[in-house]
């Protein structure tokens, strides 16, 4: 078993690390870390736990310590579910005391020597790795994970981008209100409501898929040569982003391949048939009235991405469009740093 940590672990996404590493085959979380409110209390008494599933016996009475990497003794990897802001001060200091840090925060995700990844989508950009090493002299490093709307497109993306030229893409999100964290979203401003506007969530969707999408030529990323633009709308959806893309090709194209690369796509964490990996990546539903929220985010134990209404655009040519969802806080966040860190852990 490799000894493992959870940086803000009294968090949303901090608890659903807690929740999907309990019965983990590697990783044993050892160390739980918090702001300075929660250090010196056990977890159960530090935390206000909202998920329904219940607090793991084996963290309840582990005292909950700061986050600073001298108080986190004899853990390998620690996964981290930090503020931005305070992830950009400390996760250079765990990596610089060697630890290997899988981090869902967004303050590293652009850094030029720090690989943003999701296994199926381009598990090459991890040779970054080495780059980071040599150049901040550190023993640990950080891999991350991108935003959670991102995640999603750009896994139904990866298939079609190695098959077509894409030329364009046009998406408008429909996010759950977790993504804001549990204070995040006043119900007063959702039940009955919507709300068009999320700080920086459609820079970074459109900055982070042609980053992912992009060449590794041995130093750098070469950024994928199309167009991105995003809509971002809060919903009153408790979990799972839902995800409206339209896509213009270069040329025209078969329906029927387009769903067959859909359908067929597999990437390394199902060839070496990693534990979080899903069976099938993506998951296509033929209902008229699918993907849905409620009936698709725990597609693939929340780590599959679901699409539905896959059509031809009848308006402008060379098109498609679809509906995704995807969850926000398993694929979207906890599920996706582990699942990076299990492809460390077994390529590295
Ligand atoms: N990949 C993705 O798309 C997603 C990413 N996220 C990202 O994950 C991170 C966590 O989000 P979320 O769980 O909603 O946030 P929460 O506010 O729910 O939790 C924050 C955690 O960080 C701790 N913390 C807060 N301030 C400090 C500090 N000064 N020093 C040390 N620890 C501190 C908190 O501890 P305490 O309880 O003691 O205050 C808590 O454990 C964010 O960066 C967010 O943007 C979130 C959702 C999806
Ligand atoms: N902004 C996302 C969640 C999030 O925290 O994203 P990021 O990891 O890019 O900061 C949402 O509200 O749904």
């Amino acid at each position: 078993m490799v000894n493992v940590g959870i940086l803000g672990a009294t968090g949303m996404v901090g608890q659903r690390f807690i929740q999907l590493l309990a019965d983990h085959p590697d990783f044993e979380v050892t160390a739980l870390t918090a702001s300075s409110r929660s250090a010196g209390k056990k977890y159960e008494d530090a935390v206000t736990w909202h998920l329904e599933t219940k607090i793991p016996d084996a963290v309840k009475d582990t005292v909950v310590v700061n986050t600073d990497p001298r108080e986190v003794k004899d853990v390998e990897i620690v996964f981290s579910a930090l503020p931005s802001q305070n992830a950009a001060k400390v996760e250079p200091k765990f990596a610089e005391a060697g630890m290997k840090v899988a981090s869902n925060a967004s303050a590293m995700r652009m850094e030029p020597d720090v690989p943003l990844v999701v296994p199926e989508v381009n598990p090459e950009h991890l040779d970054l790795i080495e780059t980071q090493q040599k150049r901040r002299g550190w023993d640990g490093f950080i891999v991350t994970n991108p935003n959670c709307s991102t995640i999603a497109l750009v896994m139904t993306l990866k298939p079609l981008y190695d098959q077509f030229n894409i030329k364009r893409v046009y998406v408008s999100t429909m996010q759950a209100v977790s993504g804001a964290g549990y204070n995040g979203v006043p119900s007063m401003a959702i039940v009955d409501n919507l709300v068009p506007f999320i700080g920086e969530e459609e820079e970074k969707m459109e900055s982070e898929t042609l980053h992912l999408l992009g060449d590794f030529d041995g130093e750098t990323v070469n950024n994928a040569n199309f167009g991105v633009s995003a809509s971002c709308h809060r919903v009153a959806v408790l979990d799972g982003h839902t995800e409206a893309v339209f896509i213009e090709m270069d040329d025209d194209f078969d329906l029927d391949e387009v769903k067959g690369s859909l359908t067929n796509f597999k990437g390394l964490p199902q060839k070496l048939n990693l534990y979080s990996a899903p069976e099938d990546p993506v998951v296509i539903r033929e209902e008229d009235n699918r993907p849905q929220p409620r009936m698709d985010r725990m597609a693939g134990n929340g780590m599959a991405v679901s699409v539905g209404r896959l059509r031809r655009d009848e308006v402008y040519s060379n098109s498609l469009k679809y509906v995704l969802v995807g969850h926000n806080t398993i694929r979207g966040a906890a599920g996706a740093s582990i699942l990076n860190a299990e492809l460390i852990n077994e390529i590295l």
